[in-house]
């Protein structure tokens, strides 16, 4: 079973219109409400994509009731914590540059905190965690190293997708896939990047630190991907972009199925950019079909071992 875990889940309020006038009343052109948050995003793709999974996490009031319903209609199994506060709402304006306003989460209770651990003492070493996004500021700071600390004693293997401190001390916990695009690895490292071949250091030392697989995505402009000794770079489908909110998390579930279903990393490096493409090609998550429209166009390429 893939299992994700959604510390922090949303409510995406997609709002479209033409330009933005700060101070004044504003009229949208349209307005979409999806269910958000990495791991349900993550576990929504899986689910176009056959994969059995279950998402965890914490979810409160009528906005986290909209979320678990809309997965339910969609076959998804649920097993989240419910939790006294409201799940927040994050908005997504795109008026012709996409700008992201994203809240905090809500309030979380130790003995809430403590039940989303104790679901974890029942993994197998057949699972898969997939861990992604922010937590709401009031759980441990070290609450992502207790996750992982179960998950570790279950033989389970996990994926993490999320940023800073949290992602850098899981690093030594050698997660199958991390995947900070290259703002993230930047600020990961306290870097700037001028260039792509600049990137390839701090990739590599992503995994000397422990890492068995990274994927460093960069929107339209392609990705790199390490793994061993090896550097891969893709070229990305052409399309038009509707709303690449997603398009990392879709990457994370392509890469996750392909990759538990093969065990063939470039396939699933390859199926991985598709899927984040599609998203990025759609107004909501991608579609199964969408998806595998795209998967031929993307082309891996190695690049020289001494780079
Ligand atoms: N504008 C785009 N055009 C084509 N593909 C895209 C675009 N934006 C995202 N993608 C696809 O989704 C993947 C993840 O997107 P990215 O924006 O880098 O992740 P994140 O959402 O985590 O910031 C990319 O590697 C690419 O395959
Ligand atoms: O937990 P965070 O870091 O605030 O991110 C949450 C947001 O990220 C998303 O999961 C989208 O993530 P990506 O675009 O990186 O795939 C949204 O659904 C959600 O609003």
């Amino acid at each position: 079973m893939i299992y994700t875990v959604t510390l922090n889940p949303s409510i995406d309020y997609i709002v479209q219109l033409k330009s933005v006038a700060l101070g004044e009343i504003n009229r949208m052109d349209s307005d979409l409400k999806l269910p958000g948050g990495k791991g349900i995003n993550v576990s929504r793709v899986l689910n176009q994509l056959g994969q059995k999974t279950t998402t965890l996490g914490l979810i409160g009031g009528f906005t986290g009731h909209f979320i678990e319903e809309w997965l339910i209609k969609e076959g998804i199994q649920t097993d989240f914590i419910p939790v006294k506060e409201d799940t927040r709402i994050n908005i997504k304006l795109k008026a012709g540059v996409e700008t992201e306003i994203n809240g905090l989460g809500p309030a979380v209770t130790s003995e809430e905190a403590e039940q989303l651990l104790a679901q974890l003492t029942h993994l197998t070493s057949e699972d898969v965690v997939i861990l992604s996004g922010s937590k709401p500021p009031s759980l441990p700071q070290d609450y992502y190293m207790q996750m992982i600390q179960f998950i570790k004693q279950s033989g389970a293997e996990f994926v993490i997708d999320t940023t800073g401190d949290d992602l850098m001390q899981a690093l030594s916990a050698e997660p199958l896939l991390v995947k900070p695009n290259h703002h993230e690895l930047a600020d990961l490292f306290q870097v700037t990047f001028q260039s792509i071949d600049e990137m390839i250091p701090y990739g590599k030392e992503l995994l000397k630190r422990g890492a068995k697989h990274a994927l460093i995505s960069m929107a339209g402009d392609g990705a790199l991907f390490f793994h061993g000794e090896d550097v891969y770079t893709s070229t990305v489908p052409t399309g038009t972009v509707k709303n690449s909110v997603g398009a990392g998390d879709s990457m994370i579930a392509g890469f996750t199925a392909t990759y538990t279903t093969t065990k063939n990393s470039l396939k699933a490096f390859q199926m991985g950019v598709a899927t984040g493409s599609a998203t990025a090609f759609s107004d909501d998550l991608a579609t199964k079909n969408q998806i595998m429209q795209l998967v031929d166009e993307v082309e891996i390429t190695k690049l020289s071992s001494n780079i």
